[in-house]
């Protein structure tokens, strides 16, 4: 087991979204338990290229990885947040950095540690601070590097944890508690307000994301005869809009790839998850699905089926238990040709 730790930022889009994003997605890793997470600070951008304000946080983090698998963990997780490499020190959504792996020392170009940059940059020191374990082999060197930095210009604000989705939420949730008669201080309820937060955080993850990019394109040899490619039974987990309750079920997806451009099977999972963890209703999602697999891959045609349960049914109004919702959405071949369409569906049932 290593300790190590992190520095992470973001200055583009819904910037503190990003960065529990990647905590999320670090924590989810079963060989990472992440023990501490700095405050999180807003800070002028350092490096010259003019860009907006970061947000930047550090975490700490027990691991089983070597110090290069945890590298590959950290550049698949920048890849889903939709990290772009443009433009060196430019702007990003995430950007997740290696400050130290206990105190092994790596020297290589692809990764060197502790960061070489790590004691120029009050942004990464600071929020180290709040999370460096007392003793630490590089605690004065820390310091030492805080007192040479600080009042040099770089803007760092503690961005207050009143402010911050988790916090807001939390509180909305003591709310309700007493709103419906509960008392939020006794000992079953204590710590419901922070789970629920962390369940929003989870289920409604892509709610701030910009755009579905996580997706790579191939190339296959094009032919005259049409191909189809189904997935089918994707099971999905949605909340309703209209009640902020459960809908869930199984999604169906086909296309028919024009060009031979075809999109890497896993990632239409991924697109399911993408359109679904937010507050939604079956028939965008049904829809969505379908308009992003056509904007990504311009195919001959998509066909999507949808079935799911809604709890918004089945808890409250006109409980009716165990019905189930099927939503559909045809766009080109699949829209036009009643055969192909007809085909579709019966390799559904
Ligand atoms: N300690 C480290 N942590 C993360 N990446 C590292 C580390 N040392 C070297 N690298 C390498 O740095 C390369 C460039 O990383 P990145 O694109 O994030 O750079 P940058 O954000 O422009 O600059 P910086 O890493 O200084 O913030 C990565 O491909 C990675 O392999
Ligand atoms: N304030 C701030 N400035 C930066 C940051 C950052 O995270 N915060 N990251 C950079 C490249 O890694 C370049 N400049």
């Amino acid at each position: 087991m290593q300790t190590v730790y992190l520095s992470l930022g973001s200055n583009i889009g819904d910037k503190q979204a990003y960065l529990q994003e990647a905590v999320n997605l670090l924590g989810q890793n079963s060989a990472i338990l992440i023990e501490k997470k700095s405050k999180v600070y807003q800070t002028s951008p350092v490096g010259g290229v003019p860009q907006d304000d970061f947000v930047n946080i550090a975490l700490k983090l027990s691991t089983t990885l070597e110090a290069e698998s945890l590298l590959e963990v950290i550049h698949d997780i920048e890849g889903k947040l939709n990290r772009v490499r443009a433009i060196h020190w430019g702007p990003r959504t995430i950007d997740i950095d290696i400050l130290f792996y206990g105190t092994e020392k790596f020297r290589e170009e692809h990764l060197t540690v502790p960061h070489k940059e790590l004691f120029n940059r009050l942004f990464v020191l600071i929020p180290l601070m709040d999370i460096l374990e007392e003793g630490f082999e590089y605690e004065t060197q820390v310091k030492q590097a805080i007192s040479k930095l600080e009042g040099k210009g770089q803007k760092i604000i503690e961005i207050p944890e009143e402010k911050t989705a988790r916090k807001r939420i939390e509180n909305a949730v003591r709310d309700i508690l007493t709103a419906v008669g509960e008392n939020p201080e006794r000992e079953g309820l204590l710590e419901t307000p922070e789970r629920v937060a962390k369940m929003y955080e989870e289920i409604l993850s892509s709610q701030k994301l910009t755009a579905f990019e996580e997706y790579k394109l191939f190339k296959i040899e094009a032919t005259e005869q049409n191909q189809t490619i189904l997935i089918k039974d994707i099971p999905f987990y949605s909340m309703c809009e209209h009640h902020m309750l459960p809908f869930f079920g199984k999604a169906n997806v086909a296309y028919i790839p024009k060009d031979g451009n075809i999109i890497g099977l896993s990632k239409i999972p991924r697109l399911i998850n993408y359109v679904s963890r937010k507050l939604s209703v079956q028939e965008n999602i049904t829809r969505d699905i379908a308009e992003i697999l056509n904007d990504i891959l311009q195919p001959k045609g998509v066909a999507v089926v949808v079935e799911a349960r809604h709890m918004c049914i089945e808890m409250r109004g006109v409980k009716k238990g165990n019905s189930q919702t099927r939503t559909s959405f045809f766009s080109g071949e699949f829209e036009e040709n009643r055969e192909t369409r007809l085909e579709f569906l019966e390799s559904l049932t």
